[in-house]
């Protein structure tokens, strides 16, 4: 791994030479050098820690001008409670996984000596642009190497001194290893991206991780494939059979545990004819979080006859936008719906179709719920949060595609293969088939695998 100063075109094109050679590597080179990148990230723990408390004292600095929001600040810090070993652990999980290429999934016996495969390949080079969060280096570097992809990284700019710290000792790891260092290069500045957008003869799929508008302005801006990894704007909803234990757990677990992360929940939608059972407990577990409520008003009106007065008069008032928008922090929008079908309304209309949840006890509601929202995961009585490669079982994850051709939802190895199809013949010939005098059929027998 490299911190690549070479023009976008060099790095592109090594990219492109090492993915060839990636290909044809046994799954034990590739495993053997996620073992080397665990041991060099965990000797060289000290400097990189150090790199990230440098950048984490500049982004302080900035969130304390008012230029960083707090949200995009605990991205940032690597030292925060087991994100170090989450990270480390991810490597090794990564690591156990089933080898993803070469894996057969289609065979057809076209004719007698003549054998139809469909075999799974890494796509080849991609171009993935992500957030400033200083674990995901490492994460995306393990899932590209165990599925024989190269890739060309560009983190968010509050992180640098932290991804290059890591690239610097996987670049070391990698030097012990078959995969050659070009397989995975960082480049550090925006300015290089458009040039590499341009650069479709060499890389084969770009994965912009963030905003709506990177998303947008990668897709307006290159012929290369795009999987778009969009913004969260995920939603809880409260069916009127909702147990309010649960009700609780759920909604204060989807909301507090990562308020920055993209699949923490913005909206909460309850059943009017349970406003009164299930939003009190729920609005208080919040606001002794800290969480401050936007409530429409038969939400507010519910509230305010049930919480003391100190909390009521704490409660605001929700308008429009608040339903639109992604706060990345302790804020919570609250809306009354009349039933399942308008909270799917709802979520299809306002949502990004990235992680919503219901919350009930009734199965043909559950059903109805995840049957009819339009996202990549649909929920029932369990966390927005659980929206996660690791958690998913993937090892770790490049992030959550809000895409609907390719990869959708947290993206493992699978989602970083595409397949070739081979055919094994003898000699066979087009000419000999058809429906004239004398010509072959084709037997079309499907195969075991
Ligand atoms: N679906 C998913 O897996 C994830 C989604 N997100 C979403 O991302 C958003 C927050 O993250 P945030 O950091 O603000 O996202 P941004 O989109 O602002 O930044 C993400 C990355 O994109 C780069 N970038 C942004 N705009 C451009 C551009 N015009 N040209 C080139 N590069 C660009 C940034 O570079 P630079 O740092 O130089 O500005 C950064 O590296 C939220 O909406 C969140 O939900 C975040 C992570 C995962
Ligand atoms: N899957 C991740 C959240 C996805 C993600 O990266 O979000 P973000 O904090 O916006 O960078 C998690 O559950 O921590």
């Amino acid at each position: 791994m490299s911190v690549t100063n070479a023009l976008p075109a060099d790095a592109a094109s090594a990219a492109k030479a090492a993915s060839h050679a990636l290909a044809t590597l046994p799954a034990s080179s590739r495993d053997n050098a996620l073992t080397a990148i665990h041991a060099a990230l965990s000797e060289a723990k000290e400097e990189i820690l150090a790199a990230n408390a440098r950048d984490l004292a500049l982004a302080r600095k900035a969130a304390e001008n008012g230029e960083l929001s707090l949200s995009l600040l605990s991205r940032l810090d690597l030292g925060k409670k087991g994100k170090w070993e989450d990270m480390l652990s991810g490597i090794l999980d990564v690591r156990g996984l089933e080898d993803p290429v070469g894996k057969v999934t289609l065979r057809t016996r076209l004719d007698d000596g003549l054998d139809l495969e469909r075999v799974t390949c890494p796509i080849g080079v991609l171009l993935i642009i992500f957030e400033a969060r200083p674990e995901v280096i490492a994460n995306i570097a393990s899932l590209a190497i165990k599925s024989g992809n190269a890739a060309i990284l560009k983190g968010g700019k509050e992180s640098t001194e932290s991804f290059i710290a890591i690239s610097k000792a996987i670049s070391t790891a990698l030097a012990k290893t078959d995969v050659p260092n070009s397989a995975i290069q960082l480049v550090t500045t925006r300015d290089v991206i458009p040039q590499l957008l341009a650069l479709d003869q060499y890389i084969d799929l770009v994965i912009p991780r963030g905003s709506n508008d990177l998303v947008r302005f990668v897709k307006s801006n290159t012929k290369i494939p795009v999987l778009g990894h969009a913004d969260g704007l995920c939603a809880v909803y409260l069916e009127h059979t909702a147990d309010p234990e649960m009700a609780v757990k759920v909604v204060v677990d989807s909301k507090i545990t990562y308020p920055a992360a993209c699949n923490s929940a913005e909206t909460l939608l309850v059943d009017s004819s349970a406003l009164d059972v299930l939003l009190p407990p729920v609005a208080e577990a919040l606001l002794a979080k800290g969480v401050s409520l936007r409530c429409d008003a038969p939400s507010k009106a519910a509230l305010a006859t049930k919480l003391d007065a100190q909390l009521s008069a704490i409660l605001q008032d929700a308008d429009g936008i608040d339903y639109d928008t992604e706060h990345l922090s302790l804020v919570l929008a609250i809306k009354a719906v009349s039933n399942t079908s308008e909270a799917i309304s709802h979520i299809n209309k306002h949502g990004s179709h990235h992680t919503d949840v219901i919350v009930t006890s009734s199965t043909s509601a559950a059903e109805h719920f995840m049957a009819g929202v339009d996202s990549a995961g649909v929920f029932w009585n369990t966390s927005t949060r659980m929206a996660d490669g690791m958690r998913y079982g993937f090892g770790t994850e490049v992030g959550i595609s809000t895409n609907k051709i390719h990869a959708r939802g947290p993206v493992g190895l699978e989602g970083l293969m595409i397949y070739k199809y081979k055919i094994r013949g003898s000699g066979h010939v087009t000419a000999d088939y058809g429906e004239g005098e004398g010509q072959k059929r084709f037997k079309h027998k499907r195969l075991d695998l």
